[in-house]
């Protein structure tokens, strides 16, 4: 056989399959399945409410799904959390954080954790902390950090353990432009040496910008995905996205009262 023929197509990092989650009547995740290949960096897209955070929470072992199953590098989510688990960094979005330690010692319980040895988690929080522009507040408690800060170091606990996969909630919200630019020189830096991300964005520049492929989700369904210029269909991301989702113009009366002073 030819060195050069093309193998099997690699197993994915991580893949969804019919993964489903209701909340009373609502039903947040309808069946939704995707395959995330290695090396890859994934947005998430969806209008507000279409299950982004529910679908990455079941992926990453945060929610329990009503049925599917999630597996990371071939290992169940939540058959094997251990093993799933210790491939993958998660920056979970709106899940409390231990605030009541500092930067620094955030790091540290996350390192410890992952059962790192003392002397690396000191070296890699001090070069996590210097990277995301969080040394001065190192010995600032968490409670007191602002919603930009919080995303850094909730990131930095996310990287700590040098996990294959990353699954990172709303990873630039509220984070301010230096930083932004930063994460994303991490986050590319970390896809060049093998690694994977999926990240969940409202921000279709940003998604374009930086991910391979997308994922287009609305109503707990997913709409479309694959590589970029396939979802793209030869149009610019936004313009794909409201064609997908569906546009809501507004009556010709509403909100008349803001406009009558
Ligand atoms: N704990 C919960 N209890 C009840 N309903 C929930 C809960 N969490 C999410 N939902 C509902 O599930 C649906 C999906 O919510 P989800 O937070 O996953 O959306 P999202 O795409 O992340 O939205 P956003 O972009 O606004 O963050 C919404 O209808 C939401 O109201």
């Amino acid at each position: 056989m030819s060195q050069h023929a093309p193998g099997p197509a690699a197993a994915p990092v991580l893949a969804l399959r019919e993964l489903t989650k209701r909340f009373g009547a609502t039903i947040a995740v309808d069946r939704l399945s995707l395959d995330v290949p290695a090396g890859s960096m994934v947005g998430l897209l969806g209008p507000n409410g279409a299950g982004k955070t529910t679908t990455l929470s079941m992926a990453t072992g945060l929610l329990r799904p009503d049925g599917g199953t999630a597996l990371v590098e071939g290992f169940d989510v939540w058959a094997d959390p251990p093993a799933a688990k210790a491939r993958m960094g998660v920056l979970p979005d709106g899940v409390r954080m231990f605030d009541r330690l500092t930067g620094a010692e955030l790091l540290r319980y996350h390192g410890l954790l992952r059962a790192m040895p003392e002397p690396e988690v000191e070296r890699r929080s001090g070069e996590l902390l210097a990277a995301l522009g969080l040394a001065s507040a190192a010995s600032t408690l968490v409670i007191d950090y602002s919603a930009g800060m919080r995303k850094k170091i909730g990131l930095a606990c996310a990287l700590i353990h040098a996990p294959r996969l990353l699954v990172l909630d709303e990873p630039f919200e509220a984070v301010d432009p230096v930083s932004g630019e930063t994460i994303r020189e991490i986050l590319r830096g970390f896809v060049a040496s093998g690694g994977t991300v999926v990240l969940s964005s409202h921000v279709m520049e940003l998604v374009e910008s930086i991910c391979d492929r997308v994922a287009i989700i609305a109503a707990g369904r997913l709409l479309a995905s694959g590589t970029l210029d396939e979802v793209r269909q030869g149009q610019p991301l936004q313009r794909r996205f409201l064609d997908l989702v569906g546009t809501q113009s507004l009556a010709t009366e509403s909100l008349s009262w803001l406009r009558s002073s």
